[in-house]
C-alpha cells in the first residue's frame, strides 16, 4: 500500500529541479480535503448544511460549506509559506497572502464543486488548479498571475466526496487517485495512470434545459438516443448535477459531460480558470478531450477571474462528435 505523501515524493524525479514544494502544497490540499471529509460525513449533526444567506460576486447563493471549504483550503494553502495567492469560486477577488510575498505558486480553486446537492447527501467535490506565478517572487502576486491558460497549470486535481473519499491529480505525467482511508487518516493509492477506457457510451447534461440548448446540441442528444449497436448507441444518460462526481464516473466508465451555452448562461455555466482548466488537464492526461464546443479549452486566454466557458470534456472521439454537430448546425442557443 503506497501513500499519497510516499507517491509525491517518489515521483519527484520527473522534475529535475524539484525543490519538494509542490509535494507539500499538494499535502496542503490533502489537509483540507480531511478536514472537509470529516464534516461532510456527518453533516447532518453539524451545522453546515443550508444556505448562508450571502451571495458571491456571480449572484449565486453560497452554502454554508462553500464557505466551511473555502476558510479550511485557504489557511492549509497559507500555512505552507509557498503559495503567494488564491483565486476562488467564493472570493470576489484573488487573494494576495500576506507575508508570503517570496510563495512560487498561485492556487485556483473551487472549494466546493456540486453544491446544489450539499443538503441531500449526493456527492460532492473540490476541484483545484495550480500555477506557477509569473511576476517576480518578493512581491505580491497581481492578477496576471492568475490569467495564464490552462497549459501552463503544473498540476490539477480534485477530490470527490462520495460513497468514498478520492483525490485524483495530474502533474502531467499522468492522472492517479488515492483513496481516503479514514482509520488510517492516509489517503493511498488506488489507481495509477487512470486513462479513459476506448469507447464512452454514457452522456452527462441537464436535459431539464434542453429547449435552451444550442442546435447543435440538441442533434447531438438525440445522437445519443438513436439505435446503433455498433456505436453502443443509444447510450445511458447520467447525470448526478456534481461536476466531478459525472466526471469521475465517465472517467471510468467512458462517456462525455456537457455543459453548453444556455439562455440563462449565454456563455455556458462552468467557471473556465476552476473548474474547466483542472477537468481538461486531466482529461487530455487521461487520453480524453476537452472543449468550448470549437476550441481547446486548455488554450483558451483567460480574461476575468469568474468567466464561464460552454464545457464539452470526455471521451476524444464522443466531444469530437460534439463539435462535429455544433459545426454543422451553428445556431446559437435560443435568448
Ligand atoms: O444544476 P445545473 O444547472 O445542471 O448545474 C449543475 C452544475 O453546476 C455545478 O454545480 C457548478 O458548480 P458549483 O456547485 O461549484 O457552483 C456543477 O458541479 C454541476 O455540474
Ligand atoms: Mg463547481
Ligand atoms: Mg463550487
Amino acid at each position: 500500500m503506497k501513500t499519497l505523501g510516499e507517491f509525491i515524493v517518489e515521483k519527484q524525479h520527473d522534475f529535475p529541479h524539484a525543490t519538494g514544494e509542490l509535494t507539500a502544497l499538494i499535502s496542503a490540499i490533502k489537509l483540507g480535503a480531511k478536514v472537509i471529509h470529516r464534516d461532510i460525513n456527518k453533516a447532518g449533526l453539524v451545522d453546515i448544511l443550508g444556505t448562508s444567506g450571502v451571495e458571491n460576486i456571480q449572484g449565486e447563493q453560497q452554502m454554508k460549506l462553500d464557505l466551511f471549504a473555502n476558510e479550511k483550503l485557504k489557511s492549509a494553502l497559507k500555512a505552507r509559506g509557498i503559495v503567494a495567492g488564491i483565486a476562488s469560486e467564493e472570493e470576489d477577488e484573488f487573494v494576495i497572502f500576506e507575508g508570503v510575498e517570496d510563495g512560487k505558486y498561485v492556487v485556483l480553486m473551487d472549494p466546493l464543486d456540486g453544491s446544489s446537492n450539499i443538503d441531500v447527501n449526493v456527492s460532492v467535490g473540490t476541484i483545484f488548479s495550480i500555477y506557477h506565478r509569473i511576476t517576480p517572487t518578493g512581491t505580491p502576486v497581481t492578477e496576471e498571475d492568475f490569467m495564464q491558460p490552462g497549459t501552463q497549470q503544473v498540476a490539477a486535481g480534485y477530490v470527490v466526496y462520495g460513497s468514498s473519499t478520492m483525490l485524483v491529480y495530474t502533474t502531467g505525467h499522468g492522472v492517479h487517485a488515492f483513496t481516503y482511508d479514514p482509520s488510517l487518516g492516509l489517503f493511498c493509492l488506488s489507481q495509477e495512470r487512470m486513462t479513459f477506457p476506448p469507447q464512452g457510451s454514457t452522456y452527462s447534461i441537464n436535459e431539464g434545459y434542453y429547449s435552451r440548448f444550442p442546435k447543435g446540441v440538441k442533434r447531438y442528444i438525440k445522437f445519443c438516443q438513436e439505435d446503433d449497436e455498433a456505436s453502443r448507441r443509444p447510450y445511458t444518460s447520467r447525470y448526478i448535477g456534481s461536476l466531478v462526481a459525472d466526471f469521475h464516473r465517465n472517467l471510468l466508465k467512458g462517456g462525455i459531460y456537457l455543459y453548453p451555452s444556455t439562455a440563462q448562461y449565454p456563455n455556458g455555466k462552468l467557471r473556465l480558470l476552476y473548474e474547466c482548466n483542472p477537468m481538461a488537464f486531466l482529461a487530455e492526461q487521461a487520453g480524453g478531450k476537452a472543449s468550448d464546443g470549437a476550441n481547446r479549452i486548455l488554450e483558451l486566454k483567460p480574461q476575468t477571474i469568474h468567466q464561464r466557458s460552454p464545457f464539452f470534456v470526455g471521451n476524444t472521439s464522443m466531444v469530437d462528435d460534439v463539435e462535429r454537430f455544433m459545426r454543422e448546425n451553428p445556431e446559437q442557443a435560443p435568448r
